[in-house]
């Protein structure tokens, strides 16, 4: 499988009052192309904050201070080099837990669409910009296209709100997405549907997936490989049936003891 993304041994920082605290421990992270990577752990454990040094969306406070990050062999991220801005929302789409908080409640999704390709797709104009935003609200499996593309974000139920966000971060044809908690919010069956288009789009499109969760059964599910943090360590990673049948890491033990079960 051809590597997309490669992280390699990165450190991030905080800059506190009292001196710094690290975040992120030389974390080593690989997503090939079509491949679904799952990032799990405990609240605090630094997914999020490896989610968002990929696309260059640290707090001000937060930097990096050793490794890098490559997507397709470039190089985007290291100490004193983020050239995330050319690939944020172009070559890496994202799409976060609350879909209702990344929608703006007085666009309609025809608007958000438009402004998300007018913003990264350069030359687009009205005829292709309608063309591409049907095509993506179907490849979301959304049936009714028209008509949501006509709906203000509250007039859609949180399932197909979430869709849009999706849709939103795939309109592009980014090759990577990372998705953070974007089905914790979720129902449980609304949260099968979405993960059972991720699994979907993957497939079809061909792209990366990173998926930041902290629940290891739904990762195990989606993804290939699962890599768990800890204290802002990858503490193991592996295939996704090795990590959950083998573990190796009593801290993935104890994940794995606390999720609770029907018998
Ligand atoms: N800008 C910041 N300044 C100081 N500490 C921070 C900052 N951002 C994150 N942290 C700390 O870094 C640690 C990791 O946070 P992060 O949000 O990456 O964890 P997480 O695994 O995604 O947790 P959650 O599942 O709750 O979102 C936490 O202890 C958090 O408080």
């Amino acid at each position: 499988m051809s590597e997309l993304l490669t992280v390699s041994g990165l450190s991030v920082s905080a800059r506190l009052s009292h001196g710094d605290l690290r975040l992120l421990d030389e974390v080593d992270l690989a997503i090939g192309r079509g491949e679904t990577v799952g990032v799990v752990g405990e609240s605090g454990s630094g997914k999020t904050t490896l989610a968002r040094a990929v696309v260059g969306l640290l707090d001000r406070n937060v930097r990096v201070d050793g490794g890098s990050i490559s997507l397709a062999g470039d190089r985007i991220v290291a100490p004193g080099t983020d050239r995330t801005g050319r690939i944020r929302g172009t070559a890496v789409g994202m799409v976060f837990q609350d879909a209702s908080r990344s929608l703006n409640p007085l666009m309609k999704v025809r608007a958000h669409l438009a402004e998300v390709l007018r913003r990264h797709v350069r030359g687009v104009g009205g005829d292709e910009i309608e063309r591409r935003s049907v095509e993506v609200l179907e490849q979301m499996r959304i049936t009714d296209a028209r008509r949501v593309l006509e709906s203000y974000p509250h007039q859609l139920s949180g399932g197909l709100r979430q869709r849009v966000a999706i849709g939103l971060a795939v309109v592009t044809r980014p090759s990577l997405v990372i998705a953070d908690e974007c089905t914790t919010a979720l129902d449980v069956t609304t949260q099968t549907k979405v993960v059972e288009l991720f699994r979907t789009l993957v497939g079809e499109l061909g792209i990366g997936l990173l998926f930041v969760t902290h629940d290891l059964m739904l990762a195990s599910d989606l993804c290939d490989r699962i890599a768990v943090m800890k204290s802002g360590r990858v503490v193991e990673q592996g295939p996704a049936m090795q990590v959950l049948d083998r573990p190796e890491h009593d801290y993935t033990r104890r994940l794995l003891a606390a999720i609770p079960t029907w018998t």
